[in-house]
């Protein structure tokens, strides 16, 4: 593994870790990229909240953390491990120099696995963010051997963390330690024939812990939950689930989701993924907002007169279209990451940074949200278009999706928070598919200046007061960023007023590469950490507040409005927000 400079922030933390210095400042720690900080915050966090995540309840053998059994020196040990031997002192903790980590991606052949799951996996493999004792097994039906898949895997891996093309021989010492197992996902017998399997690796070492990455479509969740819980948890450590959405369609195949996986596993087992919340400028969000003196005091009905969290895709469903048409945009994007980041933003200051102390106070403010009406909500599917030189397919061209379907591609919703804080304060969300961009923001207006001297020569500028409103941009992609738009004078003689932008664009600000969400999310789940997953009464909540217009859209059959692929959505979101005196920050800023 990588070893460290000596005197760098890295060998400080390992130093510390190993309990040879006092404790680096946190400043050190930031510098060292988001894993760094998060497992110092962890463990921070786990000196207040013991780790509750072990399958088997047995006791854990605590070790000084010295050489690994296989004579590897401490400097060698992989950041992980060093960070978190410190840790090994405290009951409940992973001892990395001691135990061993396999990841079993169930679903190994599909197209999750290998768009996100190996190459976040990789990333944090090159960037020496996982245990230095670490296997891949890959699990589905499909027939591969060992070197199949990793001729399968390789195929999708870049080496984005370093500048180089080429991440050396990381690139193959990853590939070593990937492995296939084909198997049925309802054999139990197929699934015990894993956990032997990953013996192999796991040998030598007091515990073995497994992460299993469901990566599968939803009807197979249980079974699957079934046989590696009774055939493949681990004997000696940890064991735990990652689920992918969708959680159900609606509250009731939620709660059924839920009954039966909780046959299975604990809710401390299961890691529920919303890859946004994996996003950077959402792990953002909390420290923009209780970081900072001047944004909290501003973070109310006082002063913002509306919010927005737009998403939106400048491709179709082409490909996905069979499962898109059961669910829709509602439910593959609005209920969840629409609603998470608008939970995150608007929920109050939690106790602490602890998981539950957050997922505490999501879960008020989602249970203070008004119940939605058909009058707030607009729906709107993409139709076919000629362009120059191409034609961009309808959503119902799509062999996949059966024909007349009325499966909105497009959704806008007027969302209210009825509490003291945000009464009265329009939150519009809006998602859409095959749109004119790919854009994911957040978007506060803010109130107008009361008796502004200066309304005079705004109007004058051809700005009216509405457009001249400060207004804060979190762009969550592409290209980060956050910027406050606010009204200056323009400089010279005279006193003309423009809006300007106070601009935080992350690529100009930071020289790093940005992990992709997964590569957070996975990582938090090795090291326990909750914060950024969801609770399954978040879930009980989000399904509260929408499965009632779910159902009234779909038995009423609500006919969406028709919107040409490439364009900026149906003409009804615009008559949404007016409703509200509101205008659609994207629109008007076309050129951003
Ligand atoms: N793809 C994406 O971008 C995203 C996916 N997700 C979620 O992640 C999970 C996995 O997604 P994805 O990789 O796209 O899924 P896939 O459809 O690619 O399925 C994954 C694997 O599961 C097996 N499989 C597929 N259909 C069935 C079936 N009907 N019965 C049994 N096994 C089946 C196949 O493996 P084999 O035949 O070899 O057993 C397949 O390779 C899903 O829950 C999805 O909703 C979430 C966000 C984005
Ligand atoms: O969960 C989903 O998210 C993707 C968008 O994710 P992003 O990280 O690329 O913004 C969306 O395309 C898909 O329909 C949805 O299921």
């Amino acid at each position: 593994m990588r070893s460290l400079r000596p005197g760098s922030e890295l060998e400080t933390l390992r130093r510390w870790s190993l309990g040879a210095s006092s404790p680096p400042a946190c400043r050190a720690i930031h510098k060292t990229g988001g894993g760094a900080q998060r497992l110092h915050q962890r463990q921070e966090s786990s000196r207040r909240q013991p780790s509750v995540s072990c399958v088997i309840a047995s006791p854990v053998d605590i070790e000084p953390a010295a050489n690994t059994s296989n004579g590897t020196a401490p400097a060698e040990v992989s950041n992980v491990a060093a960070q978190l031997s410190a840790s090994a002192a405290e009951p409940g903790k992973t001892d990395w120099t001691q135990e061993t980590l396999s990841v079993v991606v169930v679903g190994a052949s599909g197209d999750l696995a290998r768009k996100k799951i190996y190459p976040a996996l990789f990333a944090l493999y090159v960037e020496d963010m996982l245990p230095e004792n670490f296997s891949v097994y890959g699990y589905a039906r499909s027939k591969m051997s060992d070197e199949e898949f990793r001729d399968y895997i390789g195929g999708s891996l870049t080496c984005r963390v370093t500048d180089e093309d080429s991440c050396g021989d990381k690139y193959d010492t990853f590939l070593e330690r990937c492995y296939y197992q084909p198997g049925q996902y309802s054999d139990e017998s197929d699934f015990k024939a894993l956990s032997e399997r990953m013996t192999g690796t796991e040998k030598d070492r007091k515990k073995a812990n497994r992460i299993f990455y469901l990566s599968i479509p939803p009807s197979i969740f249980t079974a699957v939950a079934g046989c590696a819980s009774k055939a493949a948890s681990s004997p000696s450590g940890w064991t735990r689930v990652i689920v992918e959405k969708p959680f159900g369609k609606d509250s009731e195949s939620f709660a059924q989701l839920e009954r039966e996986l909780s046959n299975f596993l604990t809710e401390d087992q299961m890691y529920r993924i919303d890859h946004y919340l994996g996003k950077e400028l959402i792990e953002n969000l909390t420290v923009l907002r209780f970081a900072n003196l001047v944004f909290e005091p501003l973070w109310s009905r006082n002063y913002i007169r509306n919010v927005q969290v737009i998403f939106s895709e400048d491709f179709g469903t082409e490909g996905r279209g069979g499962y898109f048409d059961q669910y829709g945009i509602i439910r593959d994007v609005i209920q969840n990451h629409l609603l998470q980041i608008v939970s995150l933003f608007a929920m109050e200051a939690p106790v602490s940074l602890d998981a539950e102390h957050i997922r505490n106070e999501k879960v008020k403010v989602l249970h203070c949200m008004k119940q939605l009406t058909l009058d707030d909500v607009v729906v709107g599917q993409y139709r076919g278009r000629q362009g120059k030189g191409h034609s961009y397919p309808g959503y119902l061209d799509d062999d996949t999706v059966p024909p007349g379907s009325l499966c909105p591609t497009f959704a806008a919703v007027a969302l209210f928070i009825n509490n003291a804080r945000w009464d009265g304060v329009p939150f519009l969300l809006k998602a859409g598919k095959a749109l004119a961009n790919r854009r994911t923001e957040i978007r506060v207006q803010f109130r107008n200046v009361p008796g502004n001297l200066f309304s005079d020569r705004l109007s004058l500028n051809g700005m009216d007061l509405d457009r001249s409103t400060n207004e804060l941009v979190m762009r969550i992609q592409p290209n980060e960023a956050i910027y406050l738009k606010i009204n200056n004078k323009i400089p010279g003689l005279g006193m003309k007023l423009d809006t300007t932008k106070l601009d935080l664009t992350y690529k100009q600000r930071y020289n790093v590469h940005l992990p992709d969400a997964y590569e957070r999310l996975i990582l938090d789940v090795v090291n326990g950490d909750k914060r950024l997953f969801i609770r399954n009464d978040e879930l009980d909540a989000a399904w509260a507040l929408f499965t009632p217009i779910l159902k009234e859209i779909e038995s009423k059959k609500v006919q969406p409005e028709l919107y040409p692929y490439g364009s900026r959505g149906p003409v009804g979101s615009h008559y949404l927000a007016s409703k509200y005196g509101v205008r659609w920050g994207d629109i008007l800023s076309a050129d951003e």
